[in-house]
């Protein structure tokens, strides 16, 4: 069920200049604003284990209830908590372990990392972010290996064994989120067409802070992700925040067995804006170093990015023309010159 808490206590990453790793290279502090609420959270259960409710009980009414929801809460945040999301914690946990494997290989082997398209590949933090460094895995399963087989030459079966299982779950649970996405919008019959076969990337962050004066600098400026969603895993660390309606920085709590889900810069624009992308950054918290695991769902290259006629009326009139991912990824990245991801919908599309 999808709540607000009261207080209570690009795709995807942005191009990032290069510099040398040091404190004093760190970003402004963050501004003070920030406030602690929580996010919306959706528990994905609700939604099936309903439907078996007993007698007296109307699924489709609830169903609906449900939905408005969290339509509602896409439309407010662009983002929310997923809990009951069934990615076995033991799984997470084996992830979590083989990717920081990944980070202490020597950087020159971490470089074969490279991809043709934007944010694919190795990125290591410049001066905007100087504790970031991330790897990318895509745009498909297969790519796991070819991943594998440049970190470790002479193989390493348990990696591809285990992301697979991983990966593959990712892309289930995207699946549900796309359909749950769909029918809120109140139009399901575009899922085959529209997101049912769609690009996969999966980026492992982490974040190496060098320096005791670091506590609140940013890590990963501001920006939104470029693709369909985003789902992400964070360890307990900390320090992601996600900017509120009204204009706050949330500080995003580590919950266990809970992901964050994004909604991205191309959903905004299918959706006719009645959706929006949930903009959010990383502020470094303590010492202890943080990793981050996220899965990123993209429009196939040949898919029109284009609204469908449904959501479009008087009342929401076309936003956007139409376009193609990957067109407008690139000049996403090419227009980000400050490390700081404003978001270039607008400036593209409108
Ligand atoms: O590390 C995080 O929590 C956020 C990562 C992120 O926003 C991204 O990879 O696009
Ligand atoms: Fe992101």
């Amino acid at each position: 069920m999808l709540r607000d808490l009261l207080p209570t206590t690009t795709l995807m990453a942005p191009a990032i200049p290069n510099s040398p790793d040091s404190c004093s290279a760190a970003a402004p502090p963050t501004d003070l604003r920030d406030i602690d609420i929580d996010i919306p959270v959706f528990d994905l259960s609700h939604i099936q284990s309903e439907r078996q409710a007993g007698e007296g009980f109307d699924p489709d009414y609830e169903e609906n209830l449900l939905l408005s929801e969290f339509r509602r809460c896409c439309e407010d945040w662009g983002c929310f908590r997923l809990t009951n999301h069934g990615i076995p914690d033991a799984l997470i946990g084996r992830v979590e372990t083989l990717c920081r494997n990944v980070f202490k290989l020597p950087t020159e082997t971490k470089e074969k990392n490279v991809s043709t398209v934007p944010y694919g590949g190795y990125i290591q933090g410049g001066s905007a972010a100087p504790f970031y460094e991330s790897l990318g895995i895509g745009p498909h399963f297969e790519a796991i290996h070819e991943f594998s087989d440049l970190m470790w030459p002479h193989g390493n079966e348990n990696f591809c064994q285990v992301m697979r299982e991983y990966l593959e779950k990712k892309k289930e649970l995207c699946d549900r989120i796309h359909k749950i996405i769909l029918a809120s919008l109140g139009v399901s019959n575009y899922y085959a067409s529209h997101f049912e076969h769609c690009k996969l990337w999966f980026r492992m962050n982490e974040y190496q802070v060098s320096c005791d004066e670091s506590s609140g600098l940013i890590s990963l400026p501001a920006h939104t992700d470029g693709g369909s969603i985003a789902i992400l895993h964070e360890d307990e660390v900390g320090g992601l925040q996600v900017l509120s309606k009204a204009g706050n920085w949330v500080n995003v709590k580590p919950t266990p067995n809970s992901f964050i889900v994004f909604l991205g810069d191309t959903l905004q624009a299918w959706s006719n804006k009645r959706f929006h992308s949930g903009k959010h950054r990383v502020i470094v918290k303590g010492r202890q170093s943080r990793l981050s695991l996220a899965f990123f769902t993209l429009f196939l290259d040949e898919t029109a990015i284009d609204a469908p006629p449904e959501l479009v009326d008087n009342e929401h009139p076309r936003h956007y023309r139409a376009f193609h991912y990957p067109e407008y990824i690139a000049s996403k990245a090419a227009n980000t010159i400050t490390g700081e991801w404003e978001n270039m919908l607008d400036a593209y599309a409108a």
